[in-house]
This record gives structure tokens, sequence and C-alpha cells, in this order.
């Protein structure tokens, strides 16, 4: 028996994503000549958090770039839950506005899970909201959280059909992990979902063909965690120090060690992330079009 010789291919998730972001740019241009339509997307932001003012201003100027209205709402970080559980009912009514986004993580005196259920569901662009996750569960139309879309969606550029393949999500998240499972089963997968508490978990990685780490842990997942061949999507996004002082990007995954061993991996950055922010452009178009009866 020879050694297999693996060469792993980086998925360039950064450049699907610019494709996306194109194609979706067409349909709004279309949406908008042939009826007028015009998708707005709300986003709202509280408190001063510097890695969420840059990500909020790319989502910005991304909606703008597909041709779509962008509502952005910067709210101080001792705002009391009511004004802005009232802010959300404003956007609610407001037909200009088709996709709501309240960013994550909020502050302590607010209940997230509050905030999410006043989201009107035909608007919740994040899929975050019970109704959402509800319909996703039992195979309804849903509005699907934009990171495991964005996964999925460069699965099946690249593998084709997921169909029996054996899929390990390590991470059981409401915003990541598990509509990831339910994604992948829904493409006839077979899914485990692992976590912190799972017996044996690089044993568990290594029976995966597709493997999906989103445990917000830099570099856990290690090379012989990894089946020969298996595709691997690395969800994490974790800034961690470099000696001089500045800091780097690295995922969940040790990309260095995937190397040979892995068949394809998304590389951080330039992997899942560049997908979140189209996907949620994906899920303004849906949700406008969805509201006024086009689909
Ligand atoms: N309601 C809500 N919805 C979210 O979708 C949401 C959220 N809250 N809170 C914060 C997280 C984080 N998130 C990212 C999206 C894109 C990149 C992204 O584009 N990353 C680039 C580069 C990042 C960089 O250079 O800093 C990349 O991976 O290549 C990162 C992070 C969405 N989130």
């Amino acid at each position: 028996m020879g050694d297999v010789v693996i060469e792993t291919k980086p998925i360039d998730g950064k450049a699907f994503a610019a494709g996306l972001r194109a194609r979706i740019a067409e349909e709004v241009a279309r949406l908008g000549a042939a009826h007028g339509l015009k998708p707005g997307l709300a986003v709202v932001l509280v408190g001063e958090d510097p890695a969420s003012q840059v990500y909020v201003r790319n989502k910005a100027a991304q909606t703008l770039e597909a041709g779509m209205t962008s509502f952005e709402h910067k709210l101080a970080v001792d705002t009391p839950e009511a004004e802005l559980l009232a802010l959300i009912a404003r956007l609610n009514a407001d037909p200009a506005v088709n996709g709501i986004l309240v960013q994550l993580p909020l502050p302590a005196q607010i209940d997230a899970m509050k905030v999410l259920s006043t989201i009107d569901p035909a608007k919740d662009v994040d899929g975050f909201h019970v109704v959402n996750a509800g319909r996703l569960a039992v195979g309804l139309d849903a509005l699907v959280p934009c990171t495991p879309l964005g996964c999925v969606m460069l699965l099946k550029h690249h593998l084709g059909n997921l169909s029996g393949l054996k899929a390990v999500v390590v991470g059981r998240s409401n915003i990541v992990g598990k509509p990831a499972a339910q994604l992948l089963l829904k493409e006839d997968c077979t899914v485990t979902i692992a976590h912190s508490r799972t017996r044996d978990l690089p044993g568990e990685c290594r029976t995966a063909d597709i493997l999906v780490a989103a445990v917000g842990r830099p570099e856990m997942v290690r090379g012989d965690w990894i089946k020969p061949g298996a595709t691997v999507i690395d969800v994490g996004i974790n800034r961690i120090p470099k000696p001089d002082g500045k800091t780097r990007l690295v995922g969940d995954v040790a990309y260095q060690e995937a190397q040979g061993i892995a068949g394809l991996i998304t590389p951080v950055p330039g992997g899942v992330g560049p997908m979140t922010i189209a996907c949620l452009l994906q899920n303004t178009l849906t949700a406008a079009k969805r509201q006024v009866g086009l689909e």
C-alpha cells in the first residue's frame, strides 16, 4: 500500500460571496425595474464595541452596493430594553424596511431572547426568531441563519450532492451549530452535533466527511481530528494577540495542521465570514419578495 498524498484545496469564500452579491444586485435591479421594489435592511447596534462597529459598517456598504436601502440605528450602550423594543415595533410597521437585524451580543440589561421574539418573523433576516427556527426544523419555508446558509452553499458548490455524507457539526449554538445541522439534514447528510461534553471528540470528528467547526475556540480542531480527504468548514473568527502587540484572525481549526489531510478547507479570513454578509443580503431580498407576494 502506497501512501496517499492529499493536496488540500482552500475554499475561496470571498470570491464566492462576491459572485453571490453580484447576482443579488442583478435581481434587485430587475425587481426595481419590473415592480418598483427596493429592498430595505435595518441594522440596529447597541453600544460601541469596535469590532461590531466595523462589521455593521461593512454590512451597510454591501447593502448599498447591492442596490438596497440601508437603515442604521445606533443606540447608546445604556439604552433601556423598552426603548429597543419600541424601535423594533416601529421597524416592524415600516413598509420600507424588509429586513431587521439586531447586532449581537447585546448589553446585559437587555434580554436578547425578548428582543429577537419582538422582530416580525417575516423581517427576521438573521433567522433567529423561534418561528423561523421552528419552520426550518419542520421543513417549511423559513428565513435561515446567514452563517449556516453560507456554509451549506459553499459545500453544495464544491461537493455537489451531499446526500449520504456523514457530517459532524462541532458546536450547538442557536446561531450556527443547530441550524447548520438542520440544513445538512435537509441535504440528506447523516448529522452528528458534537460539543464540549462529547465523549472522544477527536474520534467523533474523524468520522466526518464534512466537518463544521463552530465552537469559538482558536485552533481547537487539530489536524489529527480530520479524516483524510474530508471537507472542513471553519466558522470560527477568533482575534488572538501577536508577539508585536497587534492581533491576527484564526479559525477554530489549526489550518496549517490540516494541510495534507483535509481535501477542502475554508480559510480564516476569506472563508465563511464573507458568506455571512452575502447571505444576509440574500435573506433581505427573499424577505422583501415574500412580503409583496413575489415568491
Ligand atoms: N445579529 C447578528 N447577526 C450576525 O450575523 C452577527 C452578529 N449579530 N454579531 C456578530 C457576528 C459576527 N459576524 C461576522 C460576519 C462576517 C464576518 C466577515 O466578513 N469576516 C471576514 C473578515 C473579518 C475581519 O477581517 O475582521 C472574513 O472572515 O474573511 C465576520 C463576522 C456576524 N455576526
